[in-house]
C-alpha cells in the first residue's frame, strides 16, 4: 500500500492546490483560534469546497463545543473531525454522533505509557493520530514542529487507521515511515517557511517522498 500524507494547516488556493496536484490523500484545516494556522469559516468555505472527492478535509478542533461544530459544519463542506484536545472518550462518540462524520482522535506522545488511553478509544473512532506531547511553554497543543521517540511505536498493533504526526519534514518523513511502518503520514510545520506560511515547494517535496 502507497502511504498517504495529509498536508495540514492549509489557509489559502495556491498551497491547497500545490498539495492537492502533488498527491496529498488528506488536506487539514485549522480552527483553533490561538493557532498561526487558523481558519475562519467563511475563508475556509470555498478552500474545502474546491478539494476533489477523492481527497478528504480535515478540519482540526481543540476541545470543540457544541455551537462551534454546529457554526463551522453549516458552511464548511468537511470529511474528517481531527480531536487535538482532550476530548474524553464520551463526548468523542458523541461528537460522532451528533455530526454523523469520521473522527479521528490525537493522542500526544512522549513516552510508551502515552499509548495507552488510545486502547480506550480504538472503538470509537474512525482514525487515530500520534503526535508528539506539547513543551509546557506551548500555547497549542499541536503543530509544534518536535518530533516523539518513533521506536516507540514498533510492536503496536492498532484496529483503526493511524497516522503518524509530529515534526515530520520531507528529509525524515521516510526514515519514520520505515522505523514505524505508518501508512498514513501528516505534517504541518514541517512544510512551512515560518509559523503560518505554507510554502508549495516543501509540500511537493515532502510528497515526493512517499512515492
Ligand atoms: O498547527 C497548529 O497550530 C495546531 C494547533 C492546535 C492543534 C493542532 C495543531 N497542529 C497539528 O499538529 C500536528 C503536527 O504538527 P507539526 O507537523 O508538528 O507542525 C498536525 O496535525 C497539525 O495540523
Amino acid at each position: 500500500m502507497t502511504v498517504k500524507a495529509k498536508i495540514c494547516g492549509l489557509t489559502d488556493a495556491p498551497t491547497l492546490d500545490a498539495a492537492v496536484r502533488a498527491g496529498a490523500g488528506y488536506v487539514g484545516f485549522m480552527f483553533f483560534p490561538k493557532s498561526p494556522r487558523a481558519v475562519r469559516p467563511e475563508q475556509a468555505a470555498p478552500l474545502v469546497r474546491s478539494v476533489p472527492e477523492q481527497v478528504k478535509s480535515v478540519g482540526v478542533f481543540v476541545d470543540p463545543d457544541d455551537t462551534m461544530l454546529d457554526r463551522i459544519l453549516a458552511e464548511v463542506p468537511l470529511d474528517i473531525l481531527q480531536l487535538h484536545g482532550d476530548e474524553p472518550v464520551d463526548r468523542v462518540a458523541e461528537i460522532k454522533a451528533k455530526t454523523g462524520l469520521p473522527v479521528m482522535k490525537v493522542f500526544k506522545i512522549a513516552e510508551a505509557e502515552d499509548f495507552e488511553p488510545a486502547r480506550r478509544y480504538e472503538q470509537v473512532v474512525d482514525y487515530l493520530m500520534f503526535d508528539a506531547k506539547p513543551p509546557k511553554e506551548s500555547n497549542r497543543p499541536g503543530g509544534n514542529a518536535i518530533a516523539f521517540d518513533w521506536a516507540l511505536l514498533r510492536g503496536q498493533s492498532w484496529t483503526k487507521p493511524w497516522f503518524l504526526a509530529g515534526g515530520l519534514t520531507a528529509d525524515n518523513v521516510k526514515g519514520a515511515i520505515k522505523l514505524t511502518g505508518a501508512q498514513l503520514v501528516d505534517t504541518s510545520s514541517g512544510v512551512e517557511d515560518g509559523p503560518g506560511k505554507k510554502s508549495p515547494e516543501k509540500i511537493r517535496r515532502f510528497l515526493s517522498q512517499l512515492s
